[in-house]
């Protein structure tokens, strides 16, 4: 209903200066200095909630962003990445330090929603939308607003437009405050199919929603897929030490606490901390000997089979127990050499999701490292919301990546030949 509405909206200020066009979508806000909004067609101001349009139109579709001369390719999407990421963690780290059970949703899928990832998704699609420079918009995010449309979430509503526009007052950035309306209009442009043709941004506002109500690792993960390849990832991880991990519930002692990751095609990967430290650039460590190697898995059993990666990680010569962290934070941990392997070996008949692993696999490509099921193939995230993959999926660096592959093989045959469980 709100973007059938939006697409009769035009700010006043585009009209009057077409320079501001550049925006792929009405600026909102209700402050008496932003632009108001008509009608078509009609001169009366419109009192205006934010309303997204389903596609935004594109207003620069032809001008390509990447690869200007003199600067790196998606320069300017990155920094926008990095920018909305960052953002969202700040609200994300606000509400773990306070959680309360009002804040928690169950989605129909059983699994867990928090006011935390509706507000992340809301300002990270505000910030790409301030901050990119051309194109239309289209993302493919996790949340929808369908729950907190219904009577019943009125106060859930109300809480996540209340952090957002906090979180937006105290950054400082843009002038705009959200309504409720706005809120439920701004989760929605994560509705696109992604596919094979064009951009897409690919986010999950809060990977590791668990983690996160456990107090744990969970990451705030952004990927941009251009013509079904993925082309840019950010991850930000508030938890996650900025340098390596010690201890094996991903904390480690005295450190400064949270990373973002970051990573072009092309360019490498980076890690830097969440406030804007120097980047420092990272890679996947060199270890050769599975003896030596450690890896890192599902802190949840539901998510991946702890009995076939213990039984790959017996093959293969692992003698470290496993560590058990939520998130794509193991993929940034992974880049940066924390650990040498990653296994994800999901219960039968689960499907895996772009959003839980685009940004992470090309900060591991990035850095040097392998992403693959547990056939060998590459993911292909150019399908729709789904990724279709063989299995599970692994990663590891170039020098382990072929033993590990013949024991992940091993393993699922002698799985699959094992007599079930009465
Ligand atoms: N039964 C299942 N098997 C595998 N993955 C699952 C699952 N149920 C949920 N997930 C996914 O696992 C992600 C968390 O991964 P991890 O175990 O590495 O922390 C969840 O992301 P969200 O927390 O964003 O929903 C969710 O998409
Ligand atoms: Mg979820
Ligand atoms: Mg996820
Ligand atoms: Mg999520």
């Amino acid at each position: 209903m709100a973007s059938r509405v939006g697409l009769l909206l035009v700010p006043y200020s585009l009209v009057r200066n077409p320079s501001r066009a550049r925006l792929p979508y009405p600026l909102p806000s209700h402050h008496l200095d932003r632009p108001t909004y008509r009608r078509f067609g009609s001169s009366a101001p419109l009192r205006c909630p934010l309303v997204w349009p389903r596609q935004a139109p594109s207003l620069f579709a032809a001008r390509a962003m990447s690869g200007s001369p003199g600067k790196p390719p998606y320069a300017a999407e990155l920094a926008a990445a990095k920018k909305a990421v960052a953002l969202a963690a700040r609200l994300c780290q606000t509400v773990q330090q306070e959680i309360v059970q009002s804040d928690i949703q169950s989605k129909a899928d059983k699994s867990p929603v928090t006011v935390a990832d509706y507000g992340s998704q809301v300002l990270v699609s505000l910030a790409l939308n301030m901050e990119a420079t051309s194109g239309s918009f289209s993302m493919v995010a996790e949340e929808d607003s369908e729950d907190l449309r219904k009577d019943s979430a009125e106060e859930i509503l109300e809480h996540i437009t209340d952090l957002v526009n906090e979180t937006l007052a105290e950054d400082g950035s843009y002038n705009i405050t959200l309504s409720k309306e706005g809120i439920l209009s701004a989760i929605d442009t994560g509705k696109s199919e992604g596919g094979p043709s064009g951009r897409h941004w690919v986010l999950d506002p809060i990977d590791g929603t668990k983690g996160f109500l456990r107090g744990g690792q969970y990451a705030i993960a952004l990927a941009l897929l251009d013509e079904g390849k993925v082309v840019l990832g950010v991850l930000g991880c508030p938890n996650l030490p900025l340098t390596l991990i010690s201890n094996l519930d991903g904390s480690s002692s005295g450190d400064q606490t949270g990373a973002l990751f970051s990573a072009t095609i092309g360019c490498g990967a980076e890690v830097e901390s969440l406030e804007g430290s120097p980047p420092q650039k990272i890679s996947v460590c060199t270890i050769d000997n599975p003896v030596n190697a450690s890896f890192f898995e599902s802190y949840e059993g539901a998510h991946t089979m702890h009995d076939l990666t213990g039984s790959i990680a017996e093959k293969l010569g692992v003698q470290a127990p496993p560590v058990r962290i939520d998130s794509q934070a193991k993929y940034g941990a992974l880049a940066r050499g924390d650990g040498a392997i990653y296994l994800r070996f999901p219960h039968k008949g689960y499907k895996e999701k772009i959003w839980d692993h685009a940004a992470g696999a090309i900060v591991v490509t990035e850095s040097g490292g392998v992403v693959t099921d547990a056939s060998g193939n590459d993911l292909d995230f150019s399908k729709g919301r789904f990724l279709d993959v063989d299995t599970g999926i692994i990663a590891t660096n170039k020098q382990l990546m072929p033993s590990l592959l013949k024991s992940v093989q091993e393993a699922i045959k002698e799985k699959s030949q094992a007599p079930s469980p009465l």
